[in-house]
């Protein structure tokens, strides 16, 4: 087992590897990399994120990738959770009205009998739904794949008029890239939720910013387009717009769940058994 030093050379040791765990951090990524070439004995990668779309372009030809599903599924799905009951509660306006000293007394909605529709229908979701159900919401799912109670892409237009929250969490690949528009964001309900724990690129912007502009959703998000937001950028200020950084994943128990994962997988590889999560070729 060698570690990817921030700046030093790769050891001898390094550079003879054949399993390589990728950084999670963007700055040790890049060094990550710049190094992958140089590992000629190299045949797996294992990340340490669910989403593999930043790694796939830099992959050299015959290394098998494999992604970190499952690592990531309970502190997304609270995330979702929380985003979710703070929308329906309305918990981001009462602290707006708190700062500024203001009785803001006004209803607020129930998550009890809210349909849910699940965009991309995998780990996270699945672990959503098991904190969701107690709640008392039904759901709808879409995945790649149709089976009894999950649709495909092609039911959107019929499933979306249907649903209180609409929750993505489609990966992002040349299928999915920019594939959330216009003719998506009008035929939701007014004022559906819309919360994005995904990835930011799977959404066209500007049909986004004007569905928000025009009240017709609220939006939820963790993830953008591009990252870091920009500064002046319209989701900063638009009112029933909430943000985080792309945090949703990042807890401290990361590494404790990725460890497990990687000596599982490094074991698998020694013993010359199939891998777990690996990445299938036309992701
Ligand atoms: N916000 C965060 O911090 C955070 C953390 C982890 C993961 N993520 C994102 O969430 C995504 C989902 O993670 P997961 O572990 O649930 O992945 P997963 O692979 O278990 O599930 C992905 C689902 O999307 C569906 N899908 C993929 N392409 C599709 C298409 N073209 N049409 C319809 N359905 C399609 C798959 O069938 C599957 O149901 C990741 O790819 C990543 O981008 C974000
Ligand atoms: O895909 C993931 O695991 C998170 O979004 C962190 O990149």
């Amino acid at each position: 087992m060698a570690f990817l030093p921030r700046e030093d050379p790769l050891s001898e040791e390094a550079l003879e590897a054949e399993f390589a765990v990728a950084p999670y951090g963007s700055a040790r990524a890049r060094r990550f990399f710049a190094e992958l070439p140089n590992l000629k004995r190299l045949k797996v990668v294992q990340t340490l994120t669910a989403g593999v779309d930043w790694i796939l372009p830099k992959l050299p030809a015959g290394v098998v990738l494999c992604d970190a599903a499952g690592v990531h599924d309970a502190p997304v799905a609270e995330w979702i959770v929380g985003a979710i009951l703070a929308a329906y509660k309305r918990f981001p306006e009462f602290r707006d009205a708190q700062r500024e000293g203001r009785w803001a007394y006004r209803w607020v909605e129930d998550l009890e009998g809210a349909r849910l529709l699940f965009l991309g229908y995998g780990s996270i979701a699945r672990a959503t739904e098991a904190r969701l159900a107690p709640f008392g919401v039904s759901f709808l799912r879409v995945a790649r794949t149709a089976r009894e109670g999950v649709h495909t892409l092609a039911e959107l237009p019929e499933l979306l008029p249907q649903a209180d929250i609409v929750v993505n969490l489609l990966p992002l690949t040349p299928a999915t890239e920019r594939l959330l528009g216009h003719e998506h964001f009008a035929r939701m309900k007014p004022g559906a939720l819309f919360v994005n724990a995904g990835r930011g690129k799977t959404v066209d912007q500007e049909a986004l910013v004007e569905a928000v502009r025009l009240g017709r959703i609220r939006f939820y998000t963790d993830v953008a387009d591009p990252e870091p937001l920009p500064e002046g950028h319209p989701l900063w200020s638009l009112p029933e717009v909430f943000l985080t950084p792309h945090i949703a994943g990042s807890t401290p128990k990361l590494f404790e769940r990725g460890f497990q994962l990687v000596r599982e997988q490094v074991g698998r590889y020694v013993r010359g058994e199939p891998l777990l999560n690996v990445v299938q070729e036309g992701y």
